[in-house]
């Protein structure tokens, strides 16, 4: 029952309401400020005051690109709303959640409630601010920003005058307003705790998206280093405090021959042989260290850098791996570069002969694999970037691609190698970015005879020698520090070069190709290239465009790219269903065809049923989780088909209870029947 003082007082509220309405004066005792300044509002914004009913509502179009532009929100909203409505369930009150423009995205409440509001256009898609509707707990409150409720002739409109509700805004990390939620029902029904549960209930999807943003930001960064680590051509392996490898990037599991599933769990021992020499590298790593060392291993001879990881909750012994392929085998058991001396003065590692160590893509070290048909591409883009490439290929002026990291700058390279008269010569790709800056120029230029402590005997050629009579590809140009520039200017010049320390002058005979994806325009700006060099090697650049810059590639490359992962991993060359071809489609590909070959290789491996859905790509793609296991078949009963049906239709129609029930062939209120039954909302 409502009290006899609660009636006094909206009686006196409905009088102060018409007396405003009329004459535009207020009665302070019986009007709270708030709702003055907003009746104000809507007078000088031309409400009509007798209605109340929405006639701004938003086309379904508009409707769902709201609510895909607001799904975070939703998806965190949704058992917030399903909480408090169970909470006042079967007592006349719908819950909803607004967006900041005032637009209701999700209703949920008792269904006469629903159809009272539905008469009032009181729907998804409806317009539910100030301006719209006149005063009202959604609209007031994204104009105030403040929570609110709003009773009976407190709202400006005749047609609200039978409804209490409560809103209370929703702020994004940042204060920005994201929306509201709010509770509405019959006036009698009003109670000040209702606002209270609204604001407790707001506060809680607050923090559950701040919760979710960082988790986002954090799979994010995580998802970029991931790519990051594994488009190093270097390997990089993750030793634990027990010696076993826990993780290792994709050019670690190619050059030691092992797939990513083999590789991590095995001790490092087992897979990189003696263990004590080993430990002795580890131990190494304390601390700063980025000196290299020799470590033939079963699987090849690598020079091998460690770091120990310090920070957050590091267990002692924990290391970082750095591990490149040691040039061709020809150096001798005890004249490894800079290798440490132990206390007795001997070397702590024992080389001895190996064959050479495999390259990361596949092939012997000093050999290109890829040539122009592995270039896969038929967009006009693609098909101009390759043409320019087989002129290259033609000529031996240098080159210089430029391209996004993943792009195939280094297939490019390979293939311009492949086609050229150079094709039986070497090719031997250098990573710029990825050299120590102290070793950079004895790899580049080679070192003589006591050029420093534990310099080999006869020295050792550089790349620039090693490259001889085919390509040197110079990877990450941009990233070479400033000094080197010079000597490489000058080596590109007069195609002769020194080694360290040494002083006779080695004509050399070298096609280079260089690549970069940064902007060497704004480097040379930015006083970190040289403008000499780049006019050097700038005699023709071929631009290779980013995956999502060519739709028409994606296509063609995923059936390139699957076979050729099917094949690698032993298995069948699975199909893509469409949904799952339409989340790869939409991606942007920020790591273009190395990510698209990861992704679908994960895809690959997890799949059970030669079929690749969305629950088998990476979830920052779908937004869900990847799922292991397919779901039990079940078998689908008649009221399981039919509850799908009006799920579906009332998806279609945004939950438009009219047009869901015209397109059923059914009346509205069997409509609501069967939503009650099968507890539909
Ligand atoms: N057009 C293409 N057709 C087939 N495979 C491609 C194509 N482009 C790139 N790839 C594949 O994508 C991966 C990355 O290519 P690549 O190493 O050449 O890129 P990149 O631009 O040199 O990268 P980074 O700048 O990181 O060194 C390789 O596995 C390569 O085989």
């Amino acid at each position: 029952m409502y009290g006899s003082a609660k009636l006094a007082a909206i009686k006196r509220l409905e009088k102060s309401w018409e007396r405003f309405i009329v004459s535009g004066e207020f009665d302070a005792q019986a009007v709270d400020s708030t709702i003055a300044a907003s009746w104000q509002r809507c007078k000088t914004a031309a409400v009509n005051p007798v209605g109340g009913t929405c006639f701004r509502i938003h086309s379904d179009g508009h409707l769902e690109q709201l609510l895909e532009a607001n799904k975070m929100l939703l998806d965190i909203a949704r058992p917030v709303i399903e909480s408090i409505y169970y909470t006042v369930q079967g007592s006349g009150f719908m819950v909803v959640l607004v967006n900041h423009e005032g637009i209701v995205l999700q209703t949920m409440g008792d269904c006469k409630t629903l159809l009272d509001a539905e008469s009032l256009h009181f729907f998804r898609g409806a317009d539910w601010t100030e301006e719209s509707v006149g005063t009202n707990a959604i609209g007031t409150c994204l104009a105030t920003g403040i929570p609110i409720q709003v009773t009976a002739a407190e709202h400006f409109c005749t047609e609200h005058h039978d409804w209490t509700c409560s809103a209370a805004p929703i702020r994004g990390p940042g204060g920005d307003l994201l929306g509201c939620l709010d509770m509405s029902g019959p006036y009698d029904k009003m109670h000040p705790h209702t606002l209270g549960m609204i604001v407790a209930a707001a506060k809680a999807i607050e923090s559950q998206l701040r919760r979710e943003i960082t988790n986002n930001e954090l799979t994010s960064t995580l998802s970029r280093l991931v790519t990051a680590v594994n488009t190093v051509s270097e390997g990089i392996l993750h030793i634990n405090a027990d010696g076993v490898i826990t993780d290792a990037n994709i050019s670690a599991c190619k050059m030691l021959g092992l797939a990513p599933d083999k590789l991590k769990g095995q001790k490092a021992g087992d897979t990189l042989g003696n263990m004590r020499e080993l430990k002795r590298l580890l131990a190494a790593g304390e601390g700063e260290n980025d000196r290299r060392q020799l470590l033939d291993t079963p699987r090849g001879r690598f020079y091998c850098s460690t770091r120990s990881i310090t920070g957050g909750s590091k267990k002692q012994g924990e290391a970082v791996m750095v591990i490149s392929p040691a040039s061709l085998g020809k150096e001798s058991v005890d004249s490894g570069e800079c290798k440490p001396k132990n206390a007795a003065g001997r070397s702590t590692v024992t080389l001895s002969e190996k064959p050479a160590a495999k390259s990361v893509t596949g092939g012997d070290f000093n050999r290109a694999r890829f040539t122009f048909t592995d270039i896969i591409g038929a967009s006009s883009q693609m098909q101009a970037a390759k043409e320019l490439a087989r002129r290259a290929a033609a000529c031996s002026s240098t080159v210089l691609l430029l391209g996004e990291s993943g792009s195939g700058k280094e297939i490019f390279a390979q293939a311009i190698h492949n086609a050229s008269d150079r094709r039986h010569g070497p090719f031997i790709p250098v990573n710029c970015a990825a050299m120590p800056a102290g070793l950079i120029q004895s790899e580049l230029f080679g070192y003589s005879e006591g050029a420093f402590t534990g310099a080999r005997r006869g020295g050792q050629p550089g790349k620039f020698e090693l490259a001889g009579g085919g390509t040197l590809f110079l990877d990450e140009i941009g990233d070479m520090p400033l000094e080197m520039q010079s000597n490489l200017l000058r080596v590109l010049q007069e195609k002769t070069v020194t080694r360290v320390g040494g002083k006779k002058v080695i004509p050399v005979d070298v096609r280079v190709i260089a690549a970069t994806n940064k902007d060497l325009h704004q480097e040379m700006q930015n006083g970190k290239f040289r403008e000499d060099l780049f006019y050097r090697i700038n005699v023709l650049s071929i631009k290779i465009p980013p995956l999502r810059e060519r739709e028409t590639d994606l296509e063609y490359l995923i059936e390139h790219c699957l076979a050729g992962v099917a094949a690698r991993l032993g298995k069948n060359v699975p199909r893509i269903d469409p949904a799952a071809m339409e989340v790869l489609a939409r991606h942007h590909w920020p790591g273009n065809v190395r990510e698209l070959v990861n992704v679908l290789e994960q895809a690959v491996i997890i799949t059970d049923n030669d079929l690749i859905m969305t629950c088998h790509l990476p979830c920052y793609l779908t937004g869900k989780r990847p799922v292991l296991v397919a779901k039990m078949q079940q078998v689908t009963t008649l009221e399981q088909l039919e509850q799908q049906a009006i799920k579906a239709a009332l998806d279609r129609f945004n939950g438009n209870i009219s047009r869901t029930a015209r397109a059923l062939g059914i009346g509205r209120n069997t409509l609501y029947d069967k939503l009650k039954k099968y507890n539909i909302r």
